[in-house]
């Protein structure tokens, strides 16, 4: 097992009565960057999927951090991109919504890389935006030439007045660093009740939160466009009295064709998904798993509004 802690600790304390801080910090930035590894540092456990692959992320995940009188909800958004389909769109929607609620803004850069398209669209979302802002070049262990790109990223904000802080870290591998930015954002937020129970990790329920693992799964195994075909959903969950958790999920296709390449032959690529996420399911629940995986197909799911809501994207 880890040292990571359980995304779904004991959510029912009582908020503290008294002055406290507390307000929603969205992290944005384009596909891929590090946002959702970012997220899962902050809180030192995983509420997020994070996947080699771009737009992993759909939901707009919340992941909730306390102390005794702060309390940060972190939102994590979908990587902003140019939408393809009602799916894109909804993505895009989340990020908008986020940016328009939220208290305090980071935008994550990646700097292995020279800022593109993509990383302009996002400037211009959060530039003239009147809300504290943090610049975080990620990345930084992979980086070559970390100054330079932070450079050529800092100078998409220019005109910009509100507050503005940056660092350069990497969320992987700097959890010193990631400390120091939570402690920085603490001091950002405003005098606020807080919104969540503090031992609350996350507003995901536990069934939403292991379906975005079988789908991180699928997709880390997934070739060509098929990662972004599928969905995932869980639709059962008991517990056995000796602790085993018996859950039982769904990956959805949109095509008979899908199903087939996500079963591989002789079943062996969804065996592959089952036992990956059965593992990580383990890891963050403490707990022995058996996890029963069926595919499915709705023809088209990414395009139809009615589906996208039954599959959680509203
Ligand atoms: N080398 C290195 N890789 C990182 C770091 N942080 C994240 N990554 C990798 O970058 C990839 C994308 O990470 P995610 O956290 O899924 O990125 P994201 O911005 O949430 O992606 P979307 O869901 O597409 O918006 C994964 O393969 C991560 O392991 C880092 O500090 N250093």
């Amino acid at each position: 097992m880890t040292d990571q802690s359980s995304p779904f600790p004991d959510a029912n304390e009582a908020p503290t009565p008294g002055e406290t801080h507390s307000g929603f910090v969205a992290i944005v930035g384009k596909p891929n960057v590090g946002k959702s590894t970012l997220l899962n540092a902050f809180l030192n456990t995983k509420v997020a999927p994070t996947s080699p692959r771009p737009q992993t992320t759909r939901r707009g995940v919340r992941g909730i951090h306390s102390t005794d009188t702060h309390q940060i909800v972190f939102v994590d958004t979908p990587g902003l991109h140019k939408p393809k389909d009602a799916l894109g769109k909804y993505m895009n929607q989340e990020v908008h919504s986020a940016l328009s609620d939220v208290d305090v803004i980071l935008w994550v850069v990646d700097l292995r890389h020279p800022p593109t398209d993509e990383d302009q669209l996002v400037a211009r979302q959060v530039r003239e935006l009147p809300k504290p802002l943090f610049l975080i070049g990620n990345k930084t262990d992979a980086a070559k030439y970390p100054g330079e790109a932070m450079k050529l990223y800092r100078a998409l904000l220019e005109g910009r007045t509100a507050e503005t802080q940056e660092t350069m870290l990497s969320a992987q591998n700097s959890p010193d660093a990631v400390g120091t930015l939570r402690e920085q954002i603490l001091d950002a937020l405003p005098e606020n009740p807080f919104f969540y129970p503090r031992g609350a990790a996350s507003d995901q329920s536990r069934e939403q939160w292991a379906a975005e693992i079988i789908r991180e799964e699928a997709m880390k195994k997934l070739r060509d466009e098929l990662p972004y075909a599928v969905a995932t959903r869980v639709n059962r969950w008991t517990e056995r009295e000796d602790g085993l958790q018996r859950i039982e999920g769904e990956i959805v296709v949109e095509k008979n064709a899908h199903k087939g390449m996500v079963i591989g032959a002789g079943g062996k690529q969804l065996r592959e998904i089952g036992q990956a996420a059965r593992k990580q399911l383990e890891v963050f629940l403490n707990r022995k798993v058996f996890l029963g995986l069926e595919v499915i197909v709705i023809p088209g799911w990414r395009e139809d509004e009615e589906a996208l809501r039954e599959l959680g994207y509203e």
